[in-house]
């Protein structure tokens, strides 16, 4: 089958973060939390020129040789470099911690034996502009969920919010199936809200709830917004943590970033009865403590994805889905 990018192509509600918001961009907006949980953002303010030095500073470090990058991996003391084979054969990323990023992506360049301040620098202007980006758009979604909620539950609820970053290189083998070969296979992301700077290669996917993979066409300047587990519970559902997935496409290297915003480790995790709704809706899910999910996430993928059940609902569901423990 030839893989068709404008087959199933998914138009995203596209929110322009420069403007004040309108009641017709506010509803579009609810109703693609609602149903897909990802929209696009327009006049984010970060410079082409910001993504381009990122791009080649990060791709000097995707290309030195594996013994290098092993410095960084899993088994060395800063665990920031996760090697193919451990996510997928065809898929390789970098993680950069804030809020200081800079210090974070410099430790992965004194760990590789380089002297050069570029990357931490450019990882640290993109980090604070992330996390700025952050707050605004939480506060929209927060909108989007009743009026003045962004006033009512932003401060109390998610100030103590951080960011990380994960940088991702997508390297196809010579001989694989477009479109049924996953770089990166289907999951749930288990922030509160992800942004992702894909390039132009595509290959990003969503799950329709009737279980279609639709296509997240990339798009020049526009940034990828999805919501994730952490933002599903909280908001007892009303926002979804849609299943998402890359597929590998073309024979060159893919790049993306995904920013991670999540709550803080002790965070507990209950969703206000304000927004759960009026008395006669159902509670979802039962407060839980934001690192016991990490765990638990982290152990399913030790564990193998068939034995227990792998996202939110089945850790902290009333009612478990059927695949839970
Ligand atoms: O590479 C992409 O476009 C998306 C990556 C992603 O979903 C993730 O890192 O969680
Ligand atoms: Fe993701």
């Amino acid at each position: 089958m030839i893989y068709n990018q404008s087959e199933n192509p998914l138009q995203l509600a596209v929110l322009d973060v420069s403007q004040p918001l309108d009641s017709s961009s506010l509803s579009s907006l609810a109703a693609a939390c609602k149903e897909w949980g990802f929209f696009q953002i327009v006049n984010h303010g970060i410079s082409k020129d910001l993504f381009g030095q990122i791009y080649s500073l990060s791709n000097e470090i995707f290309s030195l040789p594996s013994d290098s990058k092993l410095k960084l991996g899993p088994s060395s003391s800063i665990k920031t470099y996760t090697p193919p084979f451990i996510a997928s054969p065809f898929f390789e990323s970098i993680r950069v911690a804030g809020p200081a990023f800079a210090d974070s992506a410099q430790s992965s360049v004194d760990a590789l034996g380089e002297h050069d301040s570029r990357f931490s620098e450019v990882m640290q202007e993109y980090g604070s502009k992330m996390t700025e980006l952050s707050k605004t758009i939480v506060k929209v979604v927060l909108k989007t969920l009743g009026d003045g909620f962004d006033t009512k539950f932003y401060d109390s609820e998610f100030n103590n919010c951080h960011g990380y970053l994960r940088i991702n290189n997508y390297t196809p083998p010579n001989n694989f199936e477009e479109g049924e070969t996953e770089g990166l296979g289907m999951h749930t992301d288990m922030s509160c809200i992800t942004i992702v700077y894909q390039d132009e290669i595509g290959g990003l996917q969503v799950k329709s709830r009737d279980g279609k993979w639709m296509n997240i066409v990339p798009c020049e300047e526009t940034l990828i917004v999805n919501i994730g587990d952490m933002m599903q519970a909280w908001s007892n559902e009303r926002l979804r943590s849609s299943e998402h997935r890359v597929v590998l496409r073309k024979l060159v290297n893919r790049f993306s970033m995904a920013f991670f915003y999540c709550f803080e480790d002790d965070k507990v995790v209950l969703s206000p009865d304000e927004v759960v709704g009026p008395p006669e809706v159902t509670r979802i899910y039962e407060a839980f403590v934001c690192s016991d999910y990490v765990k638990f996430r982290e152990n399913v993928v030790k564990e193998g994805f068939e034995k227990v059940g792998f996202t939110v609902r089945d850790f902290a569901g009333v009612v478990k889905s059927e695949n839970g423990v």
